[in-house]
């Protein structure tokens, strides 16, 4: 077969498809982020992904499998120990997590936090794992009366930095999360990411703002990123994916508003002419549902990303693929307010395709990055199985 021109990644920020087989090892026995929220909505709508084959995965109320579909389609299973955003997206560009990022469900210690607070000469609130929401209602006042920042962690490695965009102004906050990401880079204080979660309003009635920015690490082993860029070919990151990998290995990075506004970017990227990946996330279904244990909102998210996708189907040739797939799981009927460790689907379209077929389950995220090497000809990643041969 002809290798294709390109190839485009979207990846469905939580939407897993059903426990991994170490589920319990995470304390995710019986979670089904998709499962789940189809039967909540009493069958999802989505004529799009059921055309490409998404109940012939795993049957979803609602969802019909099909007999012809028309893409390939399996499900991967993460070979990391993590079950965190940059861990998911790390595996699918090949690299292989085995020891975990640092957690702290007692909060960061007081060292660094005295340091922060010498550092940036502001006093820190909170200082515990928090909901993103709840956490400014509970400390926004207190906040916006002291100049203080509000400092609050999760079951992820991760360290958030709210600020009312009014008290502190965006690129203070960005400045102030330089200076906690310097902090947080040695193996003593290490942690994955630093986000900075601006917000507006009055007390009781605080929104986030799209003005988030993640600061993470640079990824520890090479990816098929970096391995595409120095071999001259395209890298076009959307959404936040170019923040995920501190943008190492990205050619052209696109900053995205929400999930309506990153397909968008993806069907004008699809229809540009270029030779190398698109790299898409879509935040929303993470951030605004599973972790905010709202099935229903994420369900229509979902039927809203389905009713999107024929604007990027459309734009694809016989020169481009399609890869959907999915980070991690984020069950929102699930006790807690955390990530899922489950099975991701995996969508493989293109309008080349006469028919589609089932993808044996695989094993790692990394064999989207051993696909997409073996198609451009480059060094395969260190882990990661191709399935470049079996589209046919
Ligand atoms: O509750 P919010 O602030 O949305 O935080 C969520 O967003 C973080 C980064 O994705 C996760 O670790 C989770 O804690
Ligand atoms: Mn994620
Ligand atoms: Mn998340």
């Amino acid at each position: 077969m002809q290798p294709f021109k390109k190839i485009h990644v979207i990846v469905m920020d939580s939407v897993g498809i059903g426990e991994a087989p170490d589920a319990d090892k995470f304390g995710d026995a019986g979670s089904n982020t998709l499962g789940h929220i189809a039967e909540k909505m009493n069958g999802l709508n989505m004529p799009n992904m059921e055309k490409l084959g998404l109940s012939n995965i795993r049957e979803l109320k609602g969802i019909n499998k099909t007999e012809e579909p028309a893409a390939f389609y399996g499900m991967m299973q993460e070979a990391s120990v993590g079950k965190d955003t940059m861990t998911g997206h790390w595996e699918i560009m090949g690299l292989n997590i085995d020891t975990p990022f640092k957690v702290y469900p007692e909060g960061f210690p007081e060292e660094l936090i005295s340091k922060l607070e010498a550092a940036t000469g502001r006093k820190v609130l909170c200082n515990l794992p928090y909901s993103g929401t709840a956490v400014i209602d509970d400390y926004g006042p207190e906040h916006m009366e002291t100049g203080a920042i509000i400092v609050y962690t999760s079951a992820d490695p991760v360290m958030q930095i709210a600020a009312h965009e009014e008290i502190i102004p965006v690129e203070e906050l960005y400045k102030i999360c330089e200076i906690a990401r310097k902090l947080t880079l040695d193996a003593e204080f290490l942690v994955g990411r630093v986000i900075a979660r601006p917000f507006v309003g009055q007390p009781g009635n605080f929104t986030r703002t799209s003005n988030r920015h993640d600061y993470a690490l640079t990824p520890f082993g090479r990816t098929t990123m970096a391995e595409m860029k120095d071999s001259n070919l395209d890298v076009i990151a959307i959404g936040k994916i170019s923040d995920i990998f501190n943008g190492d290995g990205v050619t052209e990075a696109i900053r995205t508003k929400d999930n309506t506004d990153g397909m968008d970017k993806m069907a004008e990227v699809v229809r540009r002419d270029f030779h190398g990946i698109s790299f898409l996330n879509l935040v929303d279904f993470d951030a605004n549902f599973g972790h905010r244990r709202d099935p229903i909102g994420y369900g229509q998210a979902l039927e809203e990303f389905d009713r999107r996708l024929p604007e990027v189907l459309d734009a694809l040739s016989a020169d481009d693929l399609l890869i959907i797939t999915a980070d991690h799981g984020n069950d929102p009927t699930f006790p807690g307010t955390d990530h899922t460790r489950e099975y991701v689907p995996l969508i493989v379209y293109s309008p080349r395709f006469t028919a589609g077929a089932e993808l044996e389950l695989r094993e790692t995220f990394a064999d989207i990055a051993a696909t997409i090497a073996d198609n451009f000809n480059i060094a395969a990643p260190q882990f990661g199985k191709s399935f470049l041969a079996e589209l046919k």
